[in-house]
């Protein structure tokens, strides 16, 4: 059973983060309580469940810094990073964006952004629909996948402000068709296509990162295996009345090898730690954001940094985004790849499989799932 993110959140570990906003998990085998989707919860804005509050809140979650010209979050064209000409120079600034933010922004890659409107608009319609006709693909107690939001094991745990929709779209027969929505009409042939275009650029992203290695090209594949997976995740932020003391989505590193974030157009919210301080990701409006998770960051040795973030919300405007999680097949073994190691980089990381797994149980027991792997 995994009811946690297949991304497999890990909580920030270092200090700004209060103990409390850990949620306090009841013991194994207890229930889920059942929940309201956060949308419904709006309706009556003088009264956000005390769940949703971050009492110290109010120390700035909305005013976090704008990255600076010379340290911006990169942005790459991955039109120059497959061409002869100028691949070099753009594996330079994919090293270092991995290395120093472990993540960046992608333009030319390939999507239009008429189909990327496409992706957007079919999950605007979905959460518009009314809410009987969202809940006939509602997920089940203690499960993931499917329409709703978190699930919750404890009166005490502090909960997302966020509604979502979470599909396995990857190995192909292990797809759910029932949590699939029918409505709006081309939901389904929007998310076939938007996964194949992932898929394929996936294969792209971990062979140009292994490269920027003077790896193999197929390095990191190989250890992901032929039946990887990928879950796709879109998320509803509706407005909040009291937003700095309420976050969408709290600090939390992804579980993924890599992950792609499709953005709202219009409405910021994403803010990534580096050098433990916020910073706004901006609104590239056709740039698909890409991040290391915990399972890259393990197989470079932590040459690459799967980076802590957090989504705040907004008083007046809605948000939907859309995350594409890549994840090993779960039988492969994920460590350190060899090359990576030597006397002058010695092994930081202990051996994992099924991290999706080893998530749960920790982050279960309040710990963070990382610590299965750091030595
Ligand atoms: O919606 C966003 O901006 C980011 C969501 C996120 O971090 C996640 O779903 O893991
Ligand atoms: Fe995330």
């Amino acid at each position: 059973m995994t009811w946690v993110n297949s991304d497999g959140r890990r909580h920030h570990k270092s200090k700004p983060i209060p103990n409390r906003t850990l949620p306090v998990m009841a013991e194994s085998g207890d229930g889920e309580i059942a929940g309201t989707p956060v949308q419904e919860l709006v309706l009556n804005p003088q009264n956000v469940p005390k769940n949703y509050i971050y009492e110290e809140g109010g120390s700035g979650f909305r005013d976090a810094l704008l990255p600076s010209q010379d340290d911006d979050i990169p942005v790459l064209d991955l039109h120059r990073l497959s061409s002869p000409f100028t691949a070099q120079q753009e594996l330079v600034k994919l090293h270092h964006a991995l290395h120093s933010w472990g993540c960046f922004q992608a333009i030319n890659h390939g999507m239009e952004s008429s189909f990327l409107d496409k992706v957007r608009e079919v999950s605007k319609q979905f959460f518009e629909l009314p809410k009987e006709e969202k809940k006939k693909y509602a997920r089940e107690p203690n499960d993931i996948e499917g329409y709703g939001n978190d699930i919750i094991y404890s009166k005490q745990q502090r909960l997302d402000w966020t509604d979502r929709v979470y599909l396995k779209v990857l190995p192909e027969d292990q797809r759910q068709f029932k949590f699939w929505p029918q409505s709006p009409n081309d939901f389904r042939s929007t998310v076939l296509q938007y996964t194949e275009s992932l898929r394929l650029l996936s294969e792209v992203i971990l062979k140009a990162m292994a490269k920027s290695l003077n790896l193999e090209e197929n390095s990191f594949l190989n250890e992901t295996g032929e039946r990887s997976s990928m879950f796709l995740r879109f998320n509803y932020y509706p407005p909040c009345p009291i937003p700095d003391h309420v976050l969408g989505v709290k600090p939390h590193a992804d579980g993924s090898t890599i992950t792609f974030l499709l953005q709202d157009k219009e409405v910021e919210g994403l803010q990534v730690l580096k050098d433990d301080q916020w910073f706004k990701v901006p609104i590239i409006p056709n740039a698909l954001l890409i991040n290391v998770g915990d399972q890259i960051e393990i197989m470079s040795n932590g040459i690459f940094r799967s980076p802590v973030h957090r989504v705040v919300i907004n008083k007046e405007k809605e948000r939907l985004t859309a995350a594409m999680f890549c994840s090993p097949d779960p039988e492969k073994v994920i460590k350190p790849l060899d090359k990576l190691v030597d006397e002058t980089r010695p092994i930081l990381y202990r051996p994992v499989k099924n991290y999706v797994e080893i998530y749960f149980q920790y982050y279960q027991q309040g710990k963070r799932p990382m610590e299965a792997s750091k030595i």
